[in-house]
């Protein structure tokens, strides 16, 4: 069942990043708390990293436990590993390089000089095993209850690696697939499905800057998930859209929340 989307309007990218940090932090301190341990999904792009710099810059951070922490990814670019394209590399020199993970919960996707070569289709089926194993029995299906799911919006409303009318989009069964031809560099990518985003607790789509703006206003006006993708985004308890006022600049009056900051 979809969960009705909420949108946070902050003044800046700056401050959307720094406030969407601390909000990480407080919901992995208190996943934590309650579960042991917490598990989230990182997204790649400017946004993503954007969001990564400020936990990293935040005194805050210290109150994660780093060693009790999963972390995943909801689209990696298919290249060798260390490519400074890779969304896992972006994201070491971004924050994890300078946290106590624990390397076993570090599960970055496939790279293309990885186990299975430049076959993409292995690469994802492989992530998919990898989810399916973390997976609790209560957890009623192949991936974790992921605490937190963060997905940057492209200015195509593209999510993940997700982008309008490719067959990725349409993907109903497997969690994990390999994306061919895709719009944005590189071409070949590996992305969770939307059955597999939608099984994470919470949802935060991430949109900062006037190229965004069309794009959030697209997909929270009812548009379709098959060409518009992230309307198609949600979490089982919640669906967050943190945006700056750029990238809020035109959505239809009535969704325009009443608080911003
Ligand atoms: O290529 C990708 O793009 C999207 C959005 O990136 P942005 O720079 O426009 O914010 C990103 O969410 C995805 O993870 C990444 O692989």
């Amino acid at each position: 069942m979809s969960t009705t989307p909420q949108l946070v309007v902050h003044r800046d990218k700056e401050l959307m990043a720094q406030a969407a940090a601390a909000r990480l932090i407080t919901k992995i301190v208190d996943a934590q708390a309650s579960r042991g341990s917490a598990s989230v999904v990182l997204t790649g792009g400017r946004n993503g990293n954007g969001l990564l710099a400020a936990l990293a810059a935040a005194p805050a951070r210290d109150a994660i436990d780093w060693g009790r922490l999963d972390l995943w990814w909801g689209d990696e670019r298919f290249l060798p590993e260390g490519d400074p394209e890779r969304n896992v590399t972006q994201a070491r020199k971004a924050l994890l390089d300078a946290v106590p993970l624990d390397p076993e919960r570090v599960h970055a996707m496939p790279a293309s000089d990885g186990p299975h070569g430049a076959d993409v289709d292995a690469a994802a089926a492989a992530y998919a095993q990898e989810l399916a194993r973390a997976a609790a029995p209560e957890n009623h299906g192949p991936v974790p209850a992921f605490d937190v799911l963060m997905l940057g919006v492209g200015p195509d409303t593209h999510v993940a690696s997700l982008f309008p009318e490719l067959p990725a989009v349409r993907e109903t069964e497997r969690t994990v697939v390999g994306v061919h031809g895709a719009p944005k560099p590189p071409p070949t990518r590996v992305t969770l499905t939307l059955p597999a985003i939608r099984a994470a607790r919470e949802v935060w789509l991430l949109a900062a800057g006037e190229d965004k703006a069309e794009a959030a206003a697209i997909a929270l006006s009812g548009a379709g998930e098959i060409q518009a993708p992230a309307a198609g985004a949600y979490g089982r308890a919640r669906t967050l859209w943190l945006l700056d006022s750029a990238a809020a600049s035109q959505l239809p009056r009535s969704l325009y929340p009443a608080a911003s900051a």
